[in-house]
């Protein structure tokens, strides 16, 4: 059997009950799995690390943000599946065997979006929070999120999707996972732990700034962005807490200050953070060790986490969770899954959360959530053409 063309597997993606498709930021590496094999839900990082481990190749999933469940979904509270049959793009090499022959796709119009409900209170609850970061100087961050939920006529096409996702945010990650009449659909920015034979990166990604409408306000606002002090305060959070939870187990190297990190519609303040481990560290355990970071949860954690359950009306699932590929020997790479949507039947929940100071001004943050939500919405409203 020739290699399928990615129209190919696009269209089988689409067509698939179970389908998975994972690319990294460079596109360096790329999979695409069809079929269940195996399945595991709900697990921690422990099982997940033992159960991947007796499989003969990658496994794919992710973990609930926290313990908080989300009704009717085999999905967002944590799940893993070994595909039936997986692509490695990047190697042409086929996992499983394939019994699925490549058939003529039939040609599908996308929906329609009906309606589109947000949460018009939010600055205000997020004001609560500032409130008391304001009167508490231990209450240093916590990255508040928010959902919005749009009606669509139908089921998304996900193959038009695939091919909206690679033209239209060419530098993040992708990752989509699909069960039954449920998908998760991150293109994020955000590595949460890559480990390759005993290297490992991870990075700080926080701030954030729109971008300009020409090449001179573009920069300008990148300098604006690095000069910051709440936005600089917001990541430094971030990049003191990944050293402190790693030292121990790795030499780390980072540079002396954040850089500016772009995509579409924002530009990021940017850490990366490389290092060699110094024993046996499989990426789920580093991945366990690091989440949440205060990109995606706060500081001090665990008020964060409880000031996150508090405000936010609904609960996460995969929404800023670890999601990703790993390897049976513990290699593998998990990122967190912000930029984000869940489709379930006609519905899609589209996620983003900002990081909140004491000094934040909230209706700015609840605009900068608008901004992080219009890549999902772009793929959305794609579909009707
Ligand atoms: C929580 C999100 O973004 C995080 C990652 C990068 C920048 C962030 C910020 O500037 O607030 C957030 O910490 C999201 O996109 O939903």
């Amino acid at each position: 059997m020739s290699f399928p063309t990615e129209k190919q597997l696009r269209d089988r993606f689409d067509r698939s009950e179970h389908a998975v498709y994972f690319a990294t930021a460079d596109k360096r590496t790329r999979y695409y799995g069809f079929g269940v094999r195996e399945e595991k839900f709900g697990a921690d990082f422990q099982d997940v690390a033992a159960w991947a481990r007796e499989q003969r190749y990658p496994v794919f999933g992710g973990f609930s943000f926290d313990e908080q469940s989300v009704a009717d979904s085999a999905l967002m509270n944590g799940y893993f599946v070994l595909p039936e049959v997986l692509y490695d793009i990047t190697d042409q090499y086929l996992w499983g065997r394939e019994t699925d022959p490549f058939g003529a796709p039939t040609p599908i119009a996308g929906p329609a979006i009906t309606s589109q409900t947000d949460e018009q209170d939010w600055p205000d609850r997020v004001q609560t929070a500032v409130d008391d970061m304001q009167k508490n100087s231990n209450h240093q961050k916590v990255v508040l999120g928010r959902q919005r939920q749009v009606r669509l006529t139908g089921k998304l096409n996900l193959a038009t999707l695939l091919a909206d996702l690679a033209t239209q945010q060419p530098n993040s990650y992708h990752f989509v996972l699909k069960r039954g009449d449920e998908a998760f659909v991150s293109a994020t920015p955000e590595r949460l732990a890559k480990v390759n034979r005993g290297q490992f990166e991870t990075a700080g990604v926080a701030g954030t700034i729109r971008r300009g409408t020409d090449e001179a306000e573009d920069a300008r606002l990148a300098t604006e962005l690095l000069q910051d002090p709440k936005n600089l305060q917001e990541h430094a959070y971030v990049v003191e807490t990944i050293v402190s939870r790693l030292q121990d187990v790795a030499t780390l190297t980072l540079p002396d200050g954040p850089q500016i990190m772009k995509n579409p519609q924002v530009q990021h303040l940017y850490t990366p953070i490389a290092g060699q481990l110094n024993g046996d560290n499989t990426v789920l355990a580093l991945a366990e060790r690091l989440h949440p970071t205060p990109a995606l949860g706060g500081k001090p954690v665990d008020w964060a986490m409880a000031t996150i359950q508090t405000i936010e009306q609904h609960p996460r699932g995969l929404f800023a969770g670890p999601i990703g590929v790993v390897k049976p020997d513990g290699d593998g790479e998990m990122i967190v899954g912000i930029r984000s949507m869940w489709l379930k039947q006609r519905t899609a929940t589209l996620f983003a959360g900002a990081g909140i100071l004491a000094d934040s001004d909230v209706q700015a943050e609840f605009e900068e959530t608008g901004l992080k939500m219009t890549p999902m919405m772009n793929l959305l409203k794609e579909q009707d053409k």
